[in-house]
């Protein structure tokens, strides 16, 4: 079996990397932090991202990436938004044109607000580009338990490759040629996600849960179409089912920052708190930049942005989103796909 290269030893590229290595891969786990290295190589388990689980024998750790890279048929890209272009910048020179690229990351690029595949495009062009995204906490996939995600890429050989890969009797994964699609909804989903977590933390109750990823996924899709995505993708995984799993788990990151911001405390104490990743804040800012650019309106994403870059008080941007202009629902579907 030709070797698998994850570049990322956080929650997600470990999980990948051991649902790789189950199947039989030889798997290349690349990390940069030699004591996480260290700590791995005598445990077998990564106990800061993902306590518990044994990484088994056939995951190579290194902190090499060229060593990484070299003879692998597929590097995932298992780091954050922000780390993407300087992990790309750092392996560029000995990538091979044949080596598939496939994103995990749910994101975009903070500044320039590119999604991940067009920074790829700049740094890596020739390489094929796969997304991997779908309703997957890290937690539940490396103890087994049945997830669904979907996989897109321009080529749909290289798709069904890549679900090939990934696939096992717990790992279902459907192809979706629609590459912008997969990226947003798997990003956007975040800034939902983040506001689920805020209603919370407010203790508010189901009702306003539904409301808020009901018109979420409505806003989502809005930006989505306007960007050139496919409606009918943000009814699927990368869409409403990782805005479902996002807005109800406590694996949650994303959504258990947004329940701390609720709860009163400040975005410095509530990053100190959650430890790892929590993409919808910078993402809040791109999809907030995103939807003037596109003449979009995202009415909740605003309301977040103001509460996380602006001195919006949440409680006073909940008003602000129940009493905006009344709006008619089918005739405003019809008019975003227009
Ligand atoms: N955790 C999940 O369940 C999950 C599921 C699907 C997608 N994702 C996405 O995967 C991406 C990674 O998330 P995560 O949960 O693994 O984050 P995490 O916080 O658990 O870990 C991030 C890891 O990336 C490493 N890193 C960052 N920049 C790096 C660089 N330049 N080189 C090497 N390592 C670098 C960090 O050291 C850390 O180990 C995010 O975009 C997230 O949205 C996460
Ligand atoms: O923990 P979060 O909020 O980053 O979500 C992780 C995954 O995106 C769930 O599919």
């Amino acid at each position: 079996m030709e070797k698998i290269c994850v570049l990322g030893a956080g929650s997600w590229g470990s999980a990948l990397a051991i649902l790789l290595s189950k199947k039989g891969y030889p798997v290349s786990l690349y990390m940069r932090n030699k004591d996480q290295y260290e700590s791995m190589t005598k445990t077998r388990e990564n106990i800061k991202y993902l306590p518990g689980v044994i990484m088994p024998n056939n995951i190579e750790m290194t902190t090499d990436l060229k060593e990484a890279v070299d003879e692998a048929k597929i590097i995932v890209l298992g780091v954050a938004s922000q780390g993407v272009r300087g992990l790309l910048k750092s392996i560029k020179d000995y990538v091979k044109d044949d080596q598939i690229i496939v994103n995990v990351a749910k994101g975009f690029e903070k500044g320039t607000n590119l999604r991940i595949s067009e920074v790829v495009k700049q740094e890596i062009p020739n390489n094929h580009y796969v997304i991997l995204s779908g309703p997957s906490h890290a937690e539940e996939v490396s103890k087994d338990m049945p997830t669904t995600v979907a996989v897109a890429c321009e080529d749909m050989n290289i798709a069904e490759y890549v679900q090939d890969t990934f696939t096992n009797p717990k790992f279902r994964v459907y192809t979706n040629p629609d590459v912008i699609g997969v990226e947003l909804g798997g990003a956007l989903k975040n800034i939902i996600a983040f506001g689920a977590g805020i209603c919370d933390g407010l203790g508010y109750g189901d009702n306003t849960k539904a409301a808020l990823m009901t018109r979420g996924i409505r806003e989502i899709g809005r930006l989505g179409m306007a960007m050139g995505a496919s409606s009918s993708t943000f009814s699927g995984l990368s869409g409403i089912g990782d805005l479902i799993v996002t807005c109800t788990s406590m694996h949650s990151r994303n959504r258990r920052a947004g329940i701390l911001i609720g709860k009163g405390k400040s975005l410095d104490e509530t990053l100190d708190e959650i430890k790892m990743v929590v993409e919808g804040i910078l993402t809040t800012e791109a999809a907030y930049k995103l939807s003037k650019e596109y003449n979009v309106d995202m009415p909740i994403t605003n309301e977040i942005y103001k509460v996380l870059y602006g001195d919006n008080e949440v409680k006073e941007s909940v008003i602000n989103l129940m009493l905006r202009s009344k709006t008619h629902e089918m005739e405003e579907v019809a008019m975003d796909e227009n």
